[in-house]
């Protein structure tokens, strides 16, 4: 901690205060202007002091980005405390398992995310689009009226993900109907997540080394209830864990006894974790997953594919509002496109227009603004182009010892306008239908998707990223065909894990997200 390394050669922000450094700037619901400030003075590669002198280093430069998501992807691994805390969350799914046992998790799970698979559920997202537009229907019936899209996108993308994931229906989309309570659960899961983020971050590790989890649990009992953060997360993960268990049971006896009866009622044993356990009976001893593994699948499905599409959803739909021309041109394309009737998968997610808007908001508005990457062994960071250094030298790599945090800029990299032009913080379709930068290409980001981080890159990338995309599509396709959108109150977004709106001139210190914009009926929806 006293020899003057490289990485302290690095400019970046003066911490705030000795404890906690830059942290709270980096991770706070606000932190929007700081992000933005940060890449504007120090470029693509930027020191962040944080607790007690630590220094993380915050990068979205491509080819150091390439190094660390790709390269070395298994020299820089996920925090122990995001493993740690996704298991005690989900249980050993994808996003709490490292090395060879994320890989072959992995190796079963790509499969199932096929063309094919996109194709067969393609209808279900349409029934469910539909049972989505007619509640809405009804509710502009008269007139139009204030609504929080949030609140629709967040029920209809855990539908989504609950009928082709999972094979069950968490709820009916009916306006009065009641959430099913793993529902209710995952709708609080992210911000009683939130709470936690600097005791994650930092004293987890440590927490996990006392005792057995029986005892952990008695300890967590024992915290008084007016300290409600930790019982409300105990009780939210107890009600995921157990719904879990019930439906892999479920399975378990449908594919034993062969009756069906139970699963067909959604999914018709066509969702995730059906072909999943189908495929793993078949694997062989090395590649077959254990049970619990199976299970952690569920919840971490759940939590990885409900907030993600319902905050780019709501983006898209807010943008949309505030734009009317590009609202409309879409709607043109879209009605032009469907005169005879709706479109399969290919015709649907070919169409050039939607397709430019849907990329537009993910590139300005990645959902999920930064990720954490930790280095296991001392490493060496290249870097595009030299930076200049406290010194005045030019650094053309970076050393970094073991254990150190690198900050993943994925919406950084989105907007830099190094690679995307002067006007890459402004959202605009039409890019999209134009060639791209040359600048851009010549990059080569590592993101899975259209040079973009959104879906991040190498092999813990976004597994679902086109099932994210078609829920997208068949859901604008559906609602711009059927309702204008018009702007209603100043929306606030907070930088949580998650990008969430929240009403400006409500409580600030709100987690529950909102986000009303007024709807206006433009078909003749049966209802
Ligand atoms: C717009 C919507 C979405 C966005 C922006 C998004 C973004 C991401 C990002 C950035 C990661 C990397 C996380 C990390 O390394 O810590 C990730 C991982 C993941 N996503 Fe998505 N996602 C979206 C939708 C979905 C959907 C719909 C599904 C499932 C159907 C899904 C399943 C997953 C899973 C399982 C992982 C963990 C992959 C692994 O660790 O191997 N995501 N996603």
């Amino acid at each position: 901690r006293t020899t003057f390394s490289t990485l302290d050669n690095v400019p970046g922000p003066k911490p705030k205060s000795w404890w906690k450094g830059s942290f709270d700037d980096v991770f706070n619901a606000r932190a929007w202007d700081f992000h933005w400030d940060i890449a504007k003075k120090y470029g693509s590669v930027i020191k962040i002091p944080t607790f007690m002198g630590d220094n993380w280093l915050y990068i979205f430069d491509p080819k150091a980005l390439h190094h660390v998501l790709v390269k070395e992807q298994y020299v820089f691994e996920e925090t122990s405390s995001f493993v740690e805390g996704n298991k005690l969350l989900f249980g050993p799914g994808l996003v709490a398992t490292l090395g060879e046992q994320h890989r072959k998790q992995r190796k079963m799970l790509n499969p199932v995310f096929s063309m094919a698979y996109m194709r067969d559920i393609a209808p279900t997202f349409y029934a469910i689009a539909y049972k989505l537009r007619n509640s809405l229907a009804r509710k502009v019936n008269d007139g139009p009226q204030e609504i929080d899209v949030l609140h629709w996108m967040g029920r209809t993308a855990l539908e989504l993900i609950g009928q082709s994931g999972l094979g069950v229906s968490f709820d009916s989309l009916e306006e009065d109907s009641n959430p099913h309570k793993f529902a209710m659960a995952a709708k609080s899961l992210m911000p009683a997540i939130f709470k936690f983020t600097f005791v994650r971050n930092y004293f987890l590790s440590t927490m996990l080394k006392i005792g057995p989890p029986k005892f952990r649990r008695f300890i967590v009992d024992l915290i008084p209830s007016s300290w409600t953060a930790s019982h409300d997360l105990k009780n939210i993960i107890d009600v995921m864990h157990s719904t879990s268990i019930e439906l892999y049971e479920t399975k378990k006896k449908a594919f034993a006894t062969g009756d069906y009866s139970e699963m067909e009622r959604a999914g018709a044993g066509k969702d995730i974790i059906s072909i999943l356990m189908k495929a793993n009976m078949e694997a062989g001893k090395d590649d077959a997953l254990t049970e619990e593994e199976v299970i952690g699948q569920m919840s971490t499905l759940i939590f990885a594919a409900t907030d993600t599409t319902s905050s780019a959803l709501s983006r898209v739909l807010q943008l949309l509002s505030q734009h009317k021309d590009i609202q409309e041109k879409l709607r043109r394309e879209l009605m032009e496109a469907t005169e005879d009737g709706d479109l399969n998968h290919d015709q649907l997610v070919s169409l050039p227009y939607l397709d430019a808007v849907c990329r537009e908001t993910l590139r300005l508005y990645p959902p999920v603004s930064v990720l954490v990457r930790t280095s296991r062994r001392d490493a060496v960071i290249p870097l595009s182009k030299p930076i200049k250094g406290l010194d005045g030298q030019m650094i053309h790599e970076i050393p970094v010892p073991n254990n150190t945090n690198i900050i993943i800029g994925i919406m950084a990299a989105n907007r830099n306008p190094e690679l995307w032009g002067e006007d890459a913080d402004e959202w605009k379709p039409e890019r999209w239908l134009s060639p791209l930068p040359e600048a851009l290409s010549e990059a080569h980001l590592p993101g899975v998707y259209s040079n973009l981080m959104t879906f991040l890159g190498g092999g813990r990338a976004c597994i679902g990223f086109k099932f994210a995309q078609l829920e997208m599509k068949v859901l604008l396709m559906v609602l711009v065909k059927s309702f204008r959108f018009h702007p209603s109150k100043e929306i606030r977004w907070q930088m949580f894990n998650i990008a969430m709106p929240t009403v400006a001139e409500e409580d600030a210190s709100s987690i529950m997200g909102r986000l009303p914009l007024i709807i206006e009926r433009i078909d003749a929806v049966s209802s």
